[in-house]
C-alpha cells in the first residue's frame, strides 16, 4: 500500500474531521438536534441537586415534613424527563449516521470503480475493504455517538463547574484546578493514540488482504499443502494486531486512570474542606449536599471523555483513510469536451505509442517504446511476442487501462482520449485470458456491457462462443455464477467472458488470448463461429497458439517493445527469424520461451 499522503499527527483532528461536512451536512439538523436534546437533559440532572439543596436547607432543617414529598415529586419528574430526553437523543441520531455511512460508502465504491487500474495495482484489496466496512462503521458510530456525547459532555463539564463555583466558590475552584493535568495528559494522550489507532487500521486491512487472497488462492494452498504455512503468516499478523489493540487499551486506561484519580482526589479535598467550611459556618449543609450532588451528576461525563476522545481520534483516523482514498490521483477521466463522432468503422491506430509501468525501475527502456500499428476496419490481426513482451499491457492501452505515456491509440482517427470512457468502452470490447465472472446469473454477467441487448443476440454471443453449456446449468441463463455461485470450469468460465464481449457489439473488439483454456475441439468449434464476427469486426487478438494466428488476417509481431514484421503468418514465417522462434515456443507450452531469454 502507498505510504498516506498525510502524516498522521501533523492534520488537527478537527481539521480532518470537517472534511467529513459534505456527507454529513443532511444529517446536522438531527445532531444539533439531538445536542440540544442532550444538553436540556444534563441541565435536568444538574437541576436535581438544587433541589435536594433546597430541601435540605429548608423543610428539613426546619422540620416541616409537609414540603418534602414536593420536592420528592419535583426529583421524580425531573428524573423521568432527563429519561424522556436521552431516549429521545438516541431516536434522534439513529437514523442520521446510517445515511452519512452509506453516502460515504456509495461514494468510496464510485470512486473505486472511476480509479485508474495503475491505483488498484498498488493498494491490496483488504486495505481497500477495510476502510468501505470498518472506517465507514467507526465514523457512524462516532457520529451518531461520540460526537454528540462528546461535545454535551464537555458542555455539561462547565456548566457543572460554573454551578459548583457558585454554590461554594473555594470548592469550585479546587475542582477546576484538578482539570489543568487532565487537559495537559489529553494533548499526549491524543499523539499516541493518533498513532496506534492508524496502525492498528492500518493492521486490520492487512489481516483483511491475508483473509482474502488466502480464500481466494485456497485450492493452490491446498495442492502444495501450505495450509499450515498460510495459518503461520496469519497468526503472526493476527498476533501483531492483537499487540497494537492492547496498546490502544493501554493508552485508553491511562487517560481513564487521570480522569478518575483526578476528580476522585479533588471530590476528597473538596469533602475535607466542605466539612471544615461547614463547621466553621461558612458553607451551609443544603450547601455541601448540592456541591457532591452535583459533582456526583458530573462524574460520569468526566470518566467517559477519554473513551469518547478516543472515539473521535479514531474516527479521525478513519476519515484520513477515507480521503486517502478519494484523493487519489485519477488521471484516466473523461476529456473536458468529448468528441461527438458518430460510430465509425473500426479502424485502430498505435501511433509511435509508448508505456512504461508506475513502478518500472528508471534505467529500464519503455515496456512498449514506440510500437506503431494500423488494424484496418474489419480487420484481424494477431499480436505476437514473446511471454513478458508486453502484448497483454498493448491491449489495455486501448480501452485506456492504462494511458500512453507517448505518443497515441485512436479509433477511427480519434485519440482514445478524446473520447468520453463509456463512448470509448462501447466501441472497443475486451475479452482477457484471467475470465472474471461476477456473483450475479449468467445473463447479467454476458450482458454486462450492453444490458438492453435482445434474447436473440444474447442466444447468438453464447453460440459463437460454444458456451450452450448455460442450458444445463439448474436454472439456464438466470443460475447465479461467480464466487459465491455455482463454480464453472476454467474453459467455460472463458466462453462466457468471450460471449460477453461478443454480445457488446463493439466496433472492434479486443481478445486476449480468450481461447487458452479451451480444449482442441471446442477452440475449433469457437474459432469457426468466431470467423463470422470477426468477418464484420476490427479485431486485435492476443495469439498463444498456431490456431488463434490461423484466425487473423494478419499477424504483428511484437519484439523489445516494438512492432519488429507484420504481415501474414507464412510472410513472417519466411522472413522473420524471430517469429520462428516464438511460434516453434508455441508448441512447447511447458517451456515458454520468454522475453528475456530472447534478449
Ligand atoms: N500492473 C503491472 N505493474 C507493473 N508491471 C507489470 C504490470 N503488469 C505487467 N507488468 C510487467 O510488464 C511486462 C509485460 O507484461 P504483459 O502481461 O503485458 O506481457 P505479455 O506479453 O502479455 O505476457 P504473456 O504472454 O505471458 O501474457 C511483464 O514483465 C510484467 O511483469
Amino acid at each position: 500500500m502507498p505510504e498516506p499522503t498525510n502524516p498522521q499527527s501533523a492534520v488537527g483532528t478537527v481539521a480532518v474531521l470537517s472534511r467529513l461536512r459534505p456527507y454529513v451536512r443532511e444529517a446536522l439538523p438531527r445532531i444539533y438536534a439531538a445536542m440540544v436534546v442532550s444538553v436540556v437533559a444534563s441541565a435536568v440532572a444538574l437541576a436535581i441537586p438544587q433541589v435536594l439543596q433546597w430541601m435540605v436547607d429548608g423543610p428539613l432543617a426546619d422540620g416541616d415534613p409537609g414540603p418534602i414529598w414536593v420536592a420528592a415529586g419535583i426529583v421524580l419528574a425531573l428524573g423521568v424527563l432527563e429519561a424522556v430526553l436521552i431516549g429521545a437523543r438516541r431516536a434522534l441520531v439513529l437514523t442520521p449516521g446510517t445515511h452519512v455511512e452509506a453516502r460515504l460508502r456509495n461514494s468510496l465504491y464510485r470512486r473505486l470503480q472511476n480509479l485508474p487500474v495503475a491505483f488498484h495495482d498498488r493498494w491490496p484489496s483488504g486495505q481497500l475493504l477495510s476502510r468501505a466496512v470498518s472506517d465507514l462503521n467507526l465514523i457512524r458510530r462516532w457520529l451518531s455517538f461520540g460526537l454528540v456525547l462528546l461535545v454535551v459532555n464537555v458542555l455539561t463539564i462547565i456548566g457543572g463547574a460554573v454551578i459548583l463555583i457558585a454554590l461554594n466558590w473555594v470548592l469550585g475552584l479546587i475542582f477546576v484546578a484538578a482539570a489543568v493535568p487532565v487537559i495537559l495528559y489529553s494533548f499526549s494522550f491524543e499523539r499516541k493514540y493518533s498513532d496506534v489507532a492508524r496502525r492498528s487500521q492500518d493492521q486490520t486491512g492487512d489481516l483483511a488482504t491475508s483473509v482474502e487472497e488466502s480464500v481466494h488462492g485456497i485450492r493452490v494452498l491446498k495442492a502444495f499443502g501450505r495450509g499450515r504455512y498460510a495459518l503461520k503468516r496469519f497468526e503472526s499478523q493476527a498476533e501483531q494486531l492483537r499487540g497494537t489493540e492492547i496498546e490502544k487499551a493501554k493508552a485508553i486506561a491511562g487517560i481513564w486512570l487521570y480522569l478518575t484519580l483526578i476528580p476522585d482526589l479533588a471530590f476528597g479535598v473538596c469533602l475535607v474542606v466542605g466539612v471544615w467550611l461547614a463547621s466553621t459556618g461558612q458553607s451551609s449543609v443544603g450547601e455541601l449536599v448540592a456541591f457532591f450532588a452535583t459533582g456526583t451528576v458530573l462524574l460520569f461525563p468526566i470518566w467517559s471523555l477519554g473513551y469518547f476522545l478516543a472515539m473521535t481520534l479514531d474516527a479521525k483516523t478513519a476519515t484520513l483513510r477515507f480521503f486517502e482514498v478519494m484523493d487519489a490521483e485519477n488521471t484516466i477521466i473523461d476529456p473536458e469536451q468529448p468528441a461527438a463522432v458518430s460510430r465509425g468503422r473500426g479502424e485502430l491506430v498505435f501511433d509511435d505509442v509508448h508505456f512504461r509501468y508506475q513502478d518500472a525501475p528508471a534505467t529500464f527502456p519503455d515496456l512498449v517504446d514506440g510500437v506503431s500499428l494500423t488494424v484496418q476496419p474489419g480487420e484481424t490481426m494477431a499480436l505476437v511476442g514473446l511471454t513478458g513482451s508486453g502484448k497483454s499491457t498493448l491491449t489495455a492501452l486501448t480501452t485506456r487501462l492504462y494511458d500512453v505515456t507517448g505518443g497515441s491509440v485512436r479509433v477511427d482517427g480519434v485519440d482514445v482520449r478524446d473520447l468520453a470512457l463509456d463512448d470509448l468502452r462501447s466501441r472497443i470490447a475486451m475479452a482477457f485470458e484471467e475470465a472474471t465472472l461476477f456473483s450475479r446469473t449468467v445473463r447479467e454477467n454476458v450482458l454486462l456491457g450492453r444490458p438492453d441487448a435482445s434474447e436473440e443476440d444474447l442466444r447468438e454471443a453464447l453460440n459463437i462462443a460454444q458456451a450452450s453449456f448455460v442450458d444445463d446449468l439448474p436454472a439456464g441463463l438466470d443460475t447465479k455464477v461467480g464466487e459465491e455461485g455455482l463454480s464453472l470450469s476454467g474453459g467455460q468460465r472463458q466462453r462466457l467472458a468471450l460471449a460477453r464481449a461478443i454480445a457488446a457489439r463493439p466496433e472492434i473488439l479486443v481478445l486476449d488470448d480468450p481461447l487458452s483454456a479451451l480444449d482442441v475441439d471446442t477452440e475449433a468449434l469457437v474459432e469457426a463461429a468466431l470467423r463470422r464476427v470477426l468477418a464484420t469486426t476490427t479485431a486485435l487478438i492476443v495469439a498463444h497458439r498456431p490456431s488463434t494466428v490461423a484466425l487473423a488476417d494478419r499477424v504483428a509481431l511484437l519484439e523489445n517493445g516494438r512492432i519488429t514484421a507484420v504481415g501474414t503468418h507464412s510472410e513472417l514465417l519466411a522472413s522473420s527469424a524471430h517469429y520462428r522462434f516464438v511460434i516453434s515456443s508455441f508448441d512447447s507450452p511447458e517451456v515458454p520461451a520468454t522475453e528475456e531469454v530472447s534478449r
